[in-house]
């Protein structure tokens, strides 16, 4: 199957903003605008586009930001996380209920996306039986009895040449599947990116939490681009949020942000890896932490407790759900509802 192949960025960005960003995406660096403009072409295509790119670098934001540029922006964008739930609830979530009449039936999601986007994250992990009802699905348009008009953007953040190898996924699919393929860089190649994502993820909590914080100054941006950020840009935010929650403006204490361990000798800094977790320090003690805490809702302290747990488990959602004791699809409902929160907020 032949491969599209995006112009590279010589070609017009006159209007994407870097400084808004395009559709929300935030990122001026060379690697950013290489995607800005593999975006806007896709946008105007039909075929069906495969986002692969580390845990967190933003392969969901970017799948929306295509649908947003392209001609279907006014019909659904439709999200499946394909390892958020176990296969016969995957299945059913994608494809539709036998029952569906039944009011607790889950929506079907090819039909929810008709003539808009449809977006399955993490696709690597369907099982082979579900793959290839997905091929059905993309060689007739039918989803039950109904034709339906989607288009399909995946997205993976494993190795798909080693799945197709390993004969994990089916090779004749992923071909169906990646017309478009598109590589979302680490944050760590983003240069200067992490400053301005880093000062507006620090606006947007402040004013979530009605808390005034200075912006970053040097210090701060200097440790947070010696950081390595395995998790990326989901972990970036995260760590942004936890100190807005925890401390109180104007200024962030440059301890609420991620320990380098002191480089070995011959290494820099930037290949260290990232510590799991910082050492305690005082204000860390319980007492401190209770105290930091007592403002917040217990919404807000399930929030920090999930997504520390995600980042713990390095973006993996079942592996949250084992760190937590809780079954992954109640991490799953949790999210969706915060995403719709923020869609509608
Ligand atoms: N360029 C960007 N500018 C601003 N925010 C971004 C950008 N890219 C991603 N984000 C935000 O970072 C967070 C992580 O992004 P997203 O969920 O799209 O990553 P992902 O690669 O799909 O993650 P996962 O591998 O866990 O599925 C989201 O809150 C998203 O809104």
């Amino acid at each position: 199957m032949a491969v599209e192949t995006p112009p590279s960025h010589g070609e017009n960005l006159s209007d994407v903003s870097f400084t808004s960003g395009l559709h929300g995406l935030i990122g001026a660096s060379p690697a950013m605008r290489e995607v800005y403009s593999q975006i806007k072409y896709l946008a105007a295509s039909r075929a069906n586009i495969f986002i692969s790119g580390e845990t967190g670098t933003g392969k969901e934001a970017c799948a929306e930001a295509i649908h947003r540029a392209s001609p279907r922006s006014a019909a659904p964008f439709v999200t499946v996380s394909c390892n958020a739930m176990p296969p016969e609830l995957i299945e059913r979530r994608i494809f539709g209920d036998p029952s569906e009449s039944a009011p607790t039936a889950p929506p079907c999601a090819l039909r929810a996306a008709d003539r808009g986007t449809l977006f399955l994250d993490e696709v690597s992990v369907l099982p082979l039986p579900l793959q290839g009802r997905l091929l059905r699905f993309l060689q007739s348009g039918m989803a039950g009895r109904t034709l339906v008009d989607v288009r399909l953007i995946c997205s993976s953040s494993r190795p798909m040449l080693s799945e197709l190898a390993s004969g994990k996924f089916r090779e004749d699919l992923y071909y169906r599947l990646a017309v478009v393929p598109l590589e979302l860089p680490p944050l760590r190649e983003r240069g200067g990116d992490i400053e301005a994502l880093a000062q507006s993820f620090l606006r947007r909590f402040a004013r979530e939490q009605g808390k005034k914080f200075d912006p970053l100054g040097p210090d701060h941006i200097a440790a947070l681009e010696a950081y390595a950020w395995p998790g990326n840009l989901q972990e970036l935010q995260n760590v942004i949020r936890r100190a807005v929650l925890l401390f109180d403006g104007p200024d962030l204490p440059l301890r609420a942000l991620p320990a380098v361990p002191p480089a070995p000798l011959g290494q820099t800094p930037q290949t260290v890896e990232a510590p799991a977790q910082r050492p305690a320090s005082t204000e860390t003690s319980h007492e401190a932490l209770f105290e930091a805490l007592a403002g917040l809702t217990l919404d807000q302290i399930e929030r920090l407790a999930i997504e520390g747990a995600i980042q713990a488990a390095h973006g993996s959602l079942p592996g949250a759900a084992r760190i937590l004791g809780v079954s992954p699809s109640t991490l799953y409902r949790k999210r969706e509802r915060w995403n719709d929160a923020q869609r509608s907020a």
